[in-house]
This record gives structure tokens, sequence and C-alpha cells, in this order.
């Protein structure tokens, strides 16, 4: 086990809540996109464009998004890797009836003409092709997952692990179906190329396989003393970067 410094899922969801809560006042839809923006700026930094061929270029990011929050960070991320000329396509099996914030998000996503798929599209596995797809974004659960998975996310994580070999993984702040604190604990598990902690890493990134997954930390924005309160120092991000690698 590493040294690095973790928050438990309840501390990270105690984080969420006084971010959120009435005395600092942030808003989800401000955080999601600060999140959503670093794992864009994570995939850019991990596969970069520059140099490589038209074919290359053209490749798909295909981000798959779950029913909460972390599958909101997913939206935000595409409609950012859009703009940074990537070509991502968003896979929105459960669409969030929660609030109107994730359709707004999708419309955006419309907007940028970027393809959202439905669970009815039978054909989501025809756009995971080694030589179509340059990597896949896995914002399907984060800190608040709790097993065991349930249909349609149980099958689509079982075809993941199927193809991770051949295609990179990026999960955005903790890997699908891992438990939050004590890591891969089921079979088949995802094992992604790169993991973007949110915030502060959580336990399970300790599991990682370092020469096998590239880790960065993103969502830059808390203080040094809220940092100090929960226990950990503020990440020492250079410049106006988003993410740093750890
Ligand atoms: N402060 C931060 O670090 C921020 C975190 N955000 C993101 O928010 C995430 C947490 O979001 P949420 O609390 O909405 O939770 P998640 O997005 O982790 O998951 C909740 C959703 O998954 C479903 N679910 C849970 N267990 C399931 C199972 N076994 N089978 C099928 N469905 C299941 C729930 O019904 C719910 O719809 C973080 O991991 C992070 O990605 C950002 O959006 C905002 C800022
Ligand atoms: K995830």
């Amino acid at each position: 086990m590493s040294t690095l410094k973790v928050v438990s899922s309840k501390l990270a969801a105690e984080i969420d809540k006084e971010l959120m809560g009435p005395q600092i006042g942030f808003t989800l839809q401000q955080l999601m996109e600060l999140a959503g923006f670093s794992v864009a700026q994570a995939v850019c930094r991990q596969f970069p464009l520059k140099g490589k061929t038209e074919a290359e270029r053209g490749k798909h990011v295909f981000v798959i998004v779950g029913p909460g929050n972390n599958g909101g960070d997913g939206l935000v991320c595409a409609r950012h890797l859009k703009l940074f000329g990537y070509n991502p396509i968003v896979y929105y099996p459960k669409r969030s009836e929660r609030t109107e914030f994730y359709k707004q998000l999708v419309h955006q996503l419309n907007f940028f003409k970027v393809p959202v798929l439905s669970q009815d599209e039978g054909n989501w596995l025809d756009y995971l092709k080694p030589e179509k797809t340059l990597c896949i974004v896995d914002a399907i659960f984060g800190f608040s997952y709790k097993p065991p998975m349930r249909e349609p996310f149980k099958g689509i994580v079982e075809e993941l692990c199927k193809l991770q070999d051949r295609i990179p993984i990026v999960s955005v702040d903790v890997p699908t179906g891992w438990d939050v604190d004590k890591g891969p604990i089921s079979q088949p598990a995802i094992n992604p190329a790169v993991l973007v902690s949110l915030t502060v890493p959580k336990p399970c990134s300790t599991y990682i396989r370092e020469k096998h997954t590239a880790h960065y930390v993103g969502g830059r924005f808390i203080p040094r003393d809220f940092a100090n309160k929960y226990g950990f120092e503020p990440f020492g991000y250079e410049s106006t970067d988003q993410i740093l690698k750890l």
C-alpha cells in the first residue's frame, strides 16, 4: 500500500455535502463542471493528439455515463473533449430524471454535435474497436456505488473487462465496480490505464497497480484550510493546471 493520503467514501460524501452546504454554497453544477473539465484534461495529457496521424486523431473517446454525479462528470468531460479537438461519443444507458440539469448537459452535447447513445442502441460495442477507439472514459459509478451491481451496468462492465487489454480505460474518481474503500473485491474487475481521483483520492486508489495505472488528481476547488480540516494537504497543481499526476 502506498503512503498516499486518501479519504474514505463516508468522508468524501461529507466533503461534498459541506462544499455544497449553506456555508460554502457551491452548486453541484459548478463542481461537476470543474470535475469533468479535469477529467478531459487528464485524457489530453495521457493521450495527446499532437503529432498523431489523421486516423489516430479521428478515433473515438467512448464515454460511458452512469445515473449519478459520476455520470454527470462524464457528460461534462465529453463536451470539453470535443472543444479540445477529440472525437467523443457518449453512451448513456440509464438517463437520470432526477434533475433538469442532466437533461441540460445532454442538450449541450447535442449543441456540440457529440453523439449520445441510449440503452436501446444495441450496437454500442461496435464503437469499441482498438482501431477506432482511443480510450474509454468510465464515468459509470463513483464514491456512492454499493455492490452488487445491477443491470444494465453489470453486463456493460463485463464487456469492458474483456476489452481493457486492447483499449485503455480512464476511470473517473473510482474504477466502476470497485469497493470505494476496499478496492477490486469482485471479479471481473476493471483495471484502468488511468485513474482520475477527484478532490482527493479514495482508499481504493491504493490498490491500483502503479506500473499499469497512471494516477491523476483533479477537481481543483478547495483551499488549504479546508483540506487540512479533512486531514490532507492540498495537491501541488502547477500553474493553471486542473490535474496533477501523482
Ligand atoms: N467533490 C467532488 O469530488 C465531486 C464529485 N463529483 C462526482 O460525484 C460522484 C459521486 O456521485 P453520486 O453520489 O451521485 O454517486 P455515484 O455517481 O457514484 O452513483 C450513484 C448512482 O449509482 C446508482 N447505484 C449505486 N449502486 C448501484 C448498483 N450496485 N447497481 C446499480 N446502480 C447503482 C445509484 O442508484 C445512483 O443513481 C463522485 O465519485 C464524483 O465523480 C462531482 O460531480 C462533483 C464534485
Ligand atoms: K467511475
